[in-house]
């Protein structure tokens, strides 16, 4: 039996038509939401996500705020880059488009972001009022997995789950968004310290692959009917995607979010969401 598709693009697609409503309701009362997007370098994976993310404001009714900086670019350059979206009235939201370019301090230019206009939900302000269970903008792609598995009826309560990775925009939150009252999931994370991975994984109702290694979770490692969301990004020699996940995962799992069309594109809508209820919230 082949697995069903956590479709990403469809269900993204449908977050995206409420929020233009939502849109359309905060310009009727004069507020105009914004998205800043500060792009350094020249990676073609980082330039294609971000003009994704400007094409989804267009499409929505958002504004958008683009700053570029060569590969070259100092950490003070950087730095100047975010203070200077953090007074720009127009831009209500914006993210730093990660990762950075080696030699430049990543914490040091997320920590420098006015936590109201984070739109990535990763100010360490931000990640503190999630350990401490207060309202805060949340990391996209976690929320993106949630949103997905919540579309589709996969239950999260109680259910056993395994993070592989432990990196800030997925791994380090996805445990913190999961063990929530509201979610009530058990999780394990994995990482390269990890003894045996696959032990692990045969116990997983839920296996949310994060680690950026070409065809790490096997068939034979997965439990059969559980939930596996791939969402490690390598390429080949032709630059075409290569995701965690083994393609034969699709023959034992009950669910697999393929990579591309799963977790991407909901990443992409939960920063409109973030975007948007930020521009809610300053409009009272
Ligand atoms: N500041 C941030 N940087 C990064 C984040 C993040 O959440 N905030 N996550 C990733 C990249 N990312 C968002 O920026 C992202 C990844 C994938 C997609 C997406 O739509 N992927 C498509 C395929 C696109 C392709 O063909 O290459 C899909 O999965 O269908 C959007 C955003 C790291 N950096």
């Amino acid at each position: 039996m082949s697995a069903q598709i956590l479709d990403g693009k469809a269900t993204a697609a449908a977050i995206k038509s409420d929020l233009s409503a939502r849109v359309a309701a905060l310009k009727a009362k004069g507020v105009q939401p914004g998205l800043g997007t500060i792009l350094v370098g020249e990676d073609p994976g980082s330039q294609k996500y971000v003009a994704g993310k400007h094409r989804d404001c267009a499409e929505i009714g958002v504004a958008s705020i683009q700053r570029e900086l060569p590969a070259t670019a100092t950490q003070e350059e950087i730095e100047a880059a975010v203070r200077e979206l953090n007074e720009d009235p127009a831009c209500t939201g914006y993210i730093v488009q990660l990762p950075l370019p080696k030699g430049i301090n990543e914490n040091r230019v997320l920590e420098l972001i006015d936590p109201a206009k984070d739109a990535d939900g990763l100010h360490p302000t931000n990640l503190g009022r999630l350990v401490l269970n207060e309202a805060a903008p949340l990391p996209c792609t976690p929320n993106g997995i949630l949103r997905l598995l919540r579309q589709y009826g996969v239950e999260i309560k109680g259910a056993e789950v395994v993070v592989v990775g432990r990196g800030v925009t997925i791994g380090r939150s996805m445990p913190l968004l999961l063990t929530r009252k509201s979610e009530n999931a058990t999780v394990t994370q994995c990482h390269t310290g990890t003894r045996d991975l696959a032990k692990h994984l045969k116990e997983a109702d839920i296996i949310v692959a994060a680690a950026g290694s070409p065809h790490l979770i096997k068939p034979e490692y997965v439990k059969e009917g559980a939930a596996v969301l791939d969402v490690g990004v390598s390429r080949d020699e032709n630059g075409k995607i290569v995701g965690d996940v083994h393609p034969g995962v699709r023959e034992v799992a009950g669910w697999v979010a393929p990579n591309p069309g799963g977790v991407g594109p909901m990443t992409r809508a939960m920063l409109l969401v973030n975007v948007v209820e930020a521009a809610e919230r300053a409009a009272g």
